[in-house]
């Protein structure tokens, strides 16, 4: 097996389907017993990624130890449980792409900080951009940023995981594409409750370009590079997230914004919204940094259920006017 996908959710499995394009022979890891087997015995992922069907090259399994002979392995769990997942497995030293989307809670490290603590000898890489997993897992197009602190390393990689239509475009700033990705989740959030709430379209053009002002404000504080905020992991998915209920956290944004119950659309899930887990340790983390973001700060109040939905917008639309730029 040379790639190796650690994750059998609706995203590493998109991911399988792309290795396994390139004729590579792919090992797809899942918790759950039933996705291992919907996989290997009708090559559908029925649980997470229905509807698609899967390339014969894919195996699955549900025994971290088969990864041991991968050349590469791309990372995929929800975020939370990255640190786990990664500490369960032999020390490693082939390359791992991180393809999650979230800050730590508790210690807020971003994924590969967390990966390096977890896994000290392997090379790590950033993948990530605006890639709806059904759209990736169709052959639709789509185009990443992969960083990576090594460029031959980098371009090894690229080579590896490029398809014809699966552009990775090559960086060195793992910080700025793990910051956009992270941040953008949250952000749909807020735009989902402006969908719901039905706020109009030019509030919701306010909110990804305030949030956006937010997510460099942040990034630029840990060390990220604007340019890279500006590109596909930044600017690209929160374009993408913020415009659509195929995304997760713009849904559960929508429910909020409908007036459900915060604990009660989170209880129901069987997918991840990200944003949600990110949300109070991005807003911890921004006021350790000294950077304003007022509108993670109002999903956070929405989700604590700790303010109505017509407060905070109240309460955003009252701040003290000020000049646009940062
Ligand atoms: N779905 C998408 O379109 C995209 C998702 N991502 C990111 O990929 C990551 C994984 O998301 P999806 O594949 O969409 O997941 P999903 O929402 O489709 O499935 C949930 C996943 O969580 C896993 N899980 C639940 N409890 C767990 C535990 N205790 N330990 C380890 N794993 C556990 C399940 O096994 C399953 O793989 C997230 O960070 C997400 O932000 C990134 C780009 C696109
Ligand atoms: O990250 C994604 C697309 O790039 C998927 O977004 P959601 O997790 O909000 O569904």
């Amino acid at each position: 097996m040379r790639i190796g996908v650690i994750g059998g959710g609706a995203w590493g499995t998109a991911l399988a389907q792309v290795a396994a394009a390139g004729g590579e022979e792919t090992l797809l890891w899942a918790r759950e017993p039933e996705v291992v087997e919907a996989v290997n015995l009708r090559r559908e992922n029925s649980v997470f990624l229905p509807g698609i069907s899967l390339s014969t090259a894919i195996r699955a399994t549900d025994a971290l130890d088969d990864l041991a002979g991968c050349e590469a392995l791309l990372v995929v769990t929800p975020a939370q449980h990255m640190r786990r997942v990664l500490a369960g497995l032999p020390a490693l030293a082939v390359p791992l792409v991180l393809c999650s989307k979230g800050i730590e809670e508790g210690s807020a490290k971003l994924m590969h900080q967390v990966a390096h603590e977890a896994q000290p000898a392997a090379a790590i890489a950033v993948l990530s951009g605006p890639t709806f997993a059904h759209e990736v897992a169709a052959g639709l197009p789509a185009a990443v940023t992969l960083a990576i602190a090594d460029q031959a390393a980098g371009e090894a990689v690229a080579a590896r995981i490029a398809r014809p239509n699966f552009r990775p475009y090559l960086s060195d700033d793992l910080t700025g594409a793990e910051i956009g990705g992270a941040v953008k989740n949250v952000l749909a959030i807020a735009c989902g409750v402006v969908e719901g709430r039905g706020l109009g379209q030019n509030a919701r053009a306010a909110i990804i370009s305030r949030g956006f002002a937010e997510m460099t404000r942040f990034g630029l504080a840990r060390g990220a590079r604007a340019e890279t905020l500006a590109g596909l992991a930044g600017l690209g998915d929160l374009v993408l997230t913020c415009s659509s209920t195929s995304s997760r956290n713009f849904a559960l944004g929508k429910g909020l914004g409908e007036g459900a119950d915060a604990k009660a659309l989170l209880a129901d899930r069987k997918t991840v919204a990200e944003g949600a887990f990110t949300a109070p340790v991005l807003r911890q983390a921004a006021a350790d940094a000294g950077v304003e973001m007022p509108i993670v700060g109002a999903v956070c109040d929405l989700l604590a259920g700790s303010a109505s939905v017509d407060a905070v917008v109240e309460n955003l639309l009252s701040r003290p006017l000020r000049a646009e730029g940062l």
